[in-house]
């Protein structure tokens, strides 16, 4: 390509740029002013960013994939809702966790993200006031449901008003390029079993496996430990200067997690949505298929059912089911009137978006 050609694509980019701007911060001062028609309320709108998100995928003719055109609207959504109020982020520090990779992906990066000391600790934030949404993991594609974060859900006042799901790939890391004299390997305990069979295939039997509380948690003592390495993503193999021994080392090539966004206000309806129920039945024979089967005749399709010790100390569980559809929808406002009738207990744990990017 001649040097004539390259200056002629490059105006074109520059006056396309110019364009650009002025478009994005037309859309900002839309942004603000609904920010002021919305006069101090709630200005984060889940139900609104999930359809903003899913027209601009359908809308799109690329080159650019759906997926990269979605990240950038979220980018621009993310800024825009700044003007109107920025948002504190409350997620299982420290920093640099999948949680706060989850946050970023779901909010973008103009939202604050606020490393908590535990899930416990993250969600008592948003209670009280002090960030407005919290991001807490729920399940892993192959270690399972994540049991603190169920457990939390049960008493909480909070809603739920989104799910994000982040692909996980974790490294072996360590200060220094050598793999020798590795004495024991930090990660979270999910981590550890998330690499179970790479460990046992790679590393000496003798090396110990410590499980800690995050795996940021685990990079950072690895960082003062020569004698030892971290399982843990990209992002706290940066933030605490870590090599990668090894890439990509889950035993599941398809290792995923998903996180659930809560906050202190209910969602609307976006037409594209999830519902998720904790239900817990009476301990007699056919108690469980008659909390089901309404789900079924009401045509309500589940996509999730997972059970749990109740820790009330007798031997009940608690089932927590996730459905298709808002709560608000007809047909699930039958199939929920007669959970309510039958079950020992039932709880909307929240009607959200399903996740878009
Ligand atoms: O539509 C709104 O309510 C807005 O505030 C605008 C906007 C956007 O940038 O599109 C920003 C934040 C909301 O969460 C949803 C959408």
């Amino acid at each position: 390509m001649s040097e004539e050609q390259l200056k002629q694509h490059r105006d074109a980019i520059d006056s396309i740029d110019a364009r650009v701007l002025e478009l994005l911060n037309d859309r900002a001062r839309h942004a603000r002013t609904i920010g002021e028609i919305k006069g101090g309320g709630v200005v984060y709108r889940p139900e609104r960013e999930a359809q903003v998100l899913a027209r601009i995928k359908s809308l799109n003719a690329g080159p650019l994939s759906d997926e990269t055109v979605a990240k950038l609207f979220r980018e621009i959504m993310s800024a825009c809702l700044a003007l109107e109020r920025p948002l504190t982020i409350a997620f299982l520090g420290p920093e640099g966790t999948f949680s706060q990779a989850a946050a970023t992906k779901h909010f973008g990066h103009a939202a604050a993200t606020q490393a908590c000391i535990s899930i416990d600790e993250a969600f008592r934030c948003v209670e009280a006031g002090a960030a407005d949404y919290v991001v807490a993991p729920v399940e892993n594609s192959t270690e399972g449901a994540v049991g603190r974060t169920l457990d939390l859900m049960v008493n909480t006042p909070l809603h739920i008003c989104g799910e994000v799901v982040l692909r996980i790939h974790h490294h072996l890391l360590r200060k220094g390029e050598h793999k020798d004299g590795i004495k024991r390997v930090y990660s979270h305990a999910q981590s550890l079993g998330q690499c179970h069979e790479w460990l046992n295939r790679n590393l000496p039997a003798e090396v110990e496996r410590v499980s800690v509380a995050s795996n940021a948690e685990a990079a950072r003592l690895a960082s003062l430990d020569p004698s030892a390495a971290a399982i843990a993503g990209d992002a706290a193999a940066e933030k605490f200067g870590l090599t990668k021994l090894a890439q990509n080392i889950e035993d599941e090539p398809n290792n995923t997690t998903r996180f659930l966004v809560l906050g202190r206000e209910e969602t609307a309806a976006s037409g594209h949505d999830r519902t998720s129920l904790v239900i817990s039945a009476p301990n007699r024979p056919g108690a469980l298929h008659a909390l089901v089967e309404p789900l079924a005749r009401h045509h309500v399709s589940m996509t999730k059912f997972e059970s749990r010790p109740s820790r009330t100390g007798l031997w009940e569980y608690l089932f927590f089911v996730d459905v298709e559809g808002h709560a608000s929808e007809p047909r699930l406002q039958g199939a929920l009137d007669e959970l309510r009738r039958d079950a020992a207990f039932v709880k909307v744990l929240g009607s959200y978006p399903q996740a878009v990017l």
